[in-house]
């Protein structure tokens, strides 16, 4: 949409988070990213505060071809006292040759006295100087308005001078920041409101999120007249975080009709921003609005009873316009219509089999209630499932006995050996396995057992291995829930097992792990596997 910015600082305020560290590397692909969203501005970061963002707008000018997005260098204005054209660091900003500099300026009184220990005068010709001198030399300015909020009620002649004088210089906008992320929309909206019949002058937004209201508040100030707005992906930031650019922007579109990114751009969201976790190494946030795992999931039976007639009736968009899906959560809240919702996602027609669907919500409750958790093991679900459909368990073998020693001398290490006796395709098997522990031992010598009849064994990888105690009270008495996360290279997959017995139950999710990936999850050269279990 011409006339509106959308503006990114992830790679600047973002990368203020703690616990966010973002390599050169990093930060280039992170901008590619962006690029692919639809932004129109992406901010890189300080040139010349640290080497790492000096290299990066050096790499930057020959690695990164950007489509629609301009690359900004953020800086601040010159010092006090110095002249803009003798300033290192406004020498840094145009060094960083980027079509668009945004720089900070002080818009609060008190930080002016207090903070930079200089005048209002002073800090007025800073702004006006330090703009002035990167227009002179082709750049497209924006003036980010630190504290302006507070400021604003703290003297507001003196906050709206600011935005005057920037404009006057030549910024593009002023962008008015919530720095210290205190304000309600209330108030973002009044002062916009008010600073925009006050200057005329074209105004940006910049929230921070510490009363939890960035992103309602980048929408606010929209409505009261912002034509840009700031923001970072997952919502980064400082402190608490930085307005959600992804929420923003889409609440922009699709509820306040703005077309500011195509329906290619929007369907992408998803897909960015939990790229973008993966660079951060940060975990995806689950219940993040629109793009988190949780945001189209569904664990109430009455929801998916309403749901199975139509998706509209418990979700306020549909998931695809922004690359998300609705799933069904299948728990001791479901109902028989959550499981037939959740039958279909993995394939399995129930509709009118209202006796198998109560069967097997039976089987759900009841297990939940012993500890089970199928809403996090869509795998061991689904063999149950698939053993309620088929009459018959789905089994890679036919189990007679295992059993698991574990031997240490002295205390610095300890050994495990798994014995396991078993039928595999009616062949007496008995196999020993060896390991670190004994899952680690038991995984072994199922392997080894079953390695000759599933060959493609070899693929899946324990990823992850989660225990919980249920019943805290009965120490190491306790019932114990393990959670096994496994791979095959191209899906990922969660099984369950519950006991008294940590093994057992250990054993139960590696079981129904290597069923699951064996017989319910074949590889696409495999097609055979799958057939021996087509319903
Ligand atoms: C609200 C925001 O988030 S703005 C972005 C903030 N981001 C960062 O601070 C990350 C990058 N910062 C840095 O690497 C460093 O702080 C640097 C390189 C910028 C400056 O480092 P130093 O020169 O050692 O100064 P230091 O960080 O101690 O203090 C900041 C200085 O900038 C001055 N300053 C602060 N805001 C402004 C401004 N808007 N205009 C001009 N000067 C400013 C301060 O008065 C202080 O000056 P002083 O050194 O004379 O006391
Ligand atoms: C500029 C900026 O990051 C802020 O005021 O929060």
């Amino acid at each position: 949409m011409s006339g509106f910015d959308l503006y990114d600082t992830t790679l600047r305020d973002g990368a203020q988070q703690e616990g966010l560290h973002l390599s050169v590397d990093d930060k280039l692909a992170v901008a590619r990213l962006l690029d692919q969203l639809g932004v129109g501005f992406i901010e890189g970061g300080w040139p010349g505060a640290n080497p790492k963002d000096t290299e990066f707008f050096r790499r930057a000018r020959t690695e990164l071809v950007l489509g629609s997005a301009r690359l900004a260098a953020f800086g601040s204005t010159r010092r006090a006292g110095v002249r803009a054209c003798d300033d290192p660091q406004v020498a840094a900003l145009l060094e960083a040759q980027t079509p668009v500099v945004t720089l900070v300026g002080k818009s609060h009184v008190r930080h002016v006295t207090d903070a930079l220990r200089t005048s209002p005068a002073e800090n007025l010709a800073m702004v006006a100087d330090t703009v002035a001198h990167l227009v002179a030399h082709g750049r497209t300015v924006y003036l980010d308005a630190e504290h302006f909020f507070d400021g604003y009620e703290a003297d507001p002649a003196y906050a709206v001078e600011v935005v005057r004088v920037a404009a006057e210089a030549g910024a593009e906008a002023v962008v008015l920041c919530d720095t210290n992320g205190g304000m309600l929309p209330h108030d973002i909206e009044r002062v916009v409101s008010a600073t925009a019949q006050r200057t005329g002058v074209r105004l940006g937004i910049h929230c921070h999120n510490d009363t939890g209201c960035a992103v309602a508040n980048s929408i606010a100030a929209v409505r009261a007249g912002a034509t840009h707005v700031q923001g970072t992906v997952n919502g980064y930031g400082e402190r608490t975080g930085n307005a959600d650019l992804i929420a923003v922007t889409t609440n922009l579109q699709l509820k306040l009709g703005m077309p500011l990114v195509s329906d290619g751009q929007l369907a992408a969201t998803v897909h960015v921003s939990h790229a973008v976790s993966e660079i951060t190494n940060l975990p995806p946030f689950e219940r993040a609005p629109y793009v988190g795992a949780s945001a189209f999931a569904h664990k109430a039976g009455l929801h998916a009873s309403a749901l199975r007639v139509d998706p509209d009736l418990y979700q306020h968009i549909d998931p695809a316009l922004v690359g998300n899906e609705m799933r069904t959560l299948v728990s001791d809240m479901a109902g028989r219509a959550s499981i037939e919702l959740k039958g279909r996602e993995l394939g399995y027609d129930l509709a009118g089999r209202p006796e198998l669907l109560a069967r097997v919500l039976r089987r759900v409750k009841e297990l939940e209630g012993a500890g089970w958790t199928f809403e996090a093991a869509d795998a061991s679900f689904d063999l149950l499932l698939h053993e309620e459909v088929q009459g018959r368990p789905a089994a890679l073998f036919e189990l007679e006995s295992w059993r698991v020693r574990t031997d240490a001398e002295g205390s610095a290490s300890a050994l495990s050996e798994a014995t396991l006796e078993l039928r595999v395709e009616g062949r007496r098997q008995v196999a020993v396995g060896e390991g670190n522990g004994p899952v680690n031992a038991l995984d072994h010598a199922l392997r080894q057992a079953l390695t000759p009849a599933y060959p493609r064994l070899v693929e899946l990888e324990l990823i992850d291995f989660r225990v919980r105690i249920l019943d805290a009270d009965h120490g190491t008495d306790a019932t114990t829930r393990v959670l096994i996360d496994t791979t095959d290279g191209e899906r990922t997959w969660t099984t369950v097992g519950v006991g008294p017995n940590i093994v057992h139950a250990s054993w139960i999710a590696l079981v129904d792990s290597f069923t699951f990936g064996m017989l319910r999850c074949p590889s696409r050269a495999e097609p055979v596997a799958h057939a021996a279990v087509a319903r």
